[in-house]
């Protein structure tokens, strides 16, 4: 099959860093689903929010975007009410690609498309910031910073959407969702080699945080209100409301 992530199929002396290359761009939607329990739900989720909080002439932005499947499911699900979704990415394959996409298909809402990091954009007049699957990449001593910058940046009323793999306070909780989460792996035809050297190759660049450090931040933030929206096995999504 053609996109068919086979990127740790085969031993690797060193296992570099895991990074968003060219590689894989060319097999990110097949990864994405077959690695993440609930991901096409949570897009799907996504667009349906936005639509409900969306305010009209408010910006949207879908930040760490990769191939803009949170961008494309929130414009398809935005009628014409004067917003612009504003998709940011830093790996310049990715916004490569997502250009693609996202010219595949007509809308009346305007989309800006920006090769850039998070930690610099400027955020203002949003009523929806969606980081989906990115705030584990940023480096854990930057992710307040981040999140304090998108709370000024919101209207009142405006939501963050943080979706995550989770850590576990509780080593046992811990062992078992993770286990359970490499059955999910295995179910979808990764092998234990390919499991094991993706796993070496995200150590350094993926930090998880428990759901409990996700929810001081909002409230150090100022957020009034989050609650989690899905959760399947250590994957959630959560919701922030200025
Ligand atoms: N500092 C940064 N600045 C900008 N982008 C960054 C940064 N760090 C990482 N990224 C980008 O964040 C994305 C994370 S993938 C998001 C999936 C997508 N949201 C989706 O709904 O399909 C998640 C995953 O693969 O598990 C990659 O494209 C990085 O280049
Ligand atoms: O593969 C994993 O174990 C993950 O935790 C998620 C993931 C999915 C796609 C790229 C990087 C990490």
């Amino acid at each position: 099959m053609t996109h068919h992530d086979k990127i740790f199929a085969k031993p690797q002396q060193n296992i570099p860093d895991f990074s968003f290359n060219e590689q894989v761009v060319s097999v990110f939607p097949d990864m994405i689903s077959r690695s993440v329990p609930g991901y096409a739900t949570i897009v799907n989720g996504i667009g349906n929010l936005c639509a409900r909080v969306a305010q009209p002439g408010s910006r949207i932005y879908d930040l760490g975007c990769s191939l803009g499947a949170a961008t494309l499911s929130m414009r398809r699900h935005l009628d014409d009410r004067g917003c612009t979704l504003v998709a940011v990415d830093n790996s310049q394959a990715m916004i490569k690609r997502a250009a693609e996409h996202l010219a595949a298909f007509v809308s009346p809402t305007q989309v800006e498309l920006i090769c850039a990091d998070i930690r610099d954009i400027e955020i203002d007049n949003a009523s929806m910031v969606v980081l989906n699957f990115t705030l584990q990449f940023l480096p854990p001593e930057d992710r307040s910073a981040l999140v304090a910058k998108i709370h000024r940046g919101l209207l009142p009323g405006g939501v963050l959407v943080v979706s995550e793999k989770l850590r576990f306070d509780g080593d046992r909780v811990h062992q078992l969702l993770d286990e359970m989460h490499l059955d999910f792996k295995r179910a979808n035809g990764y092998s234990e080699l390919e499991i094991s050297q993706k796993r070496t190759a995200l150590e350094n660049v993926m930090k998880p945080d428990s759901k409990q450090q996700h929810y001081q931040r909002f409230q150090d933030a100022g957020f009034r209100e989050y609650s989690s929206w899905f959760q399947h096995l250590n994957f959630a999504s959560l919701m922030a409301i200025k």
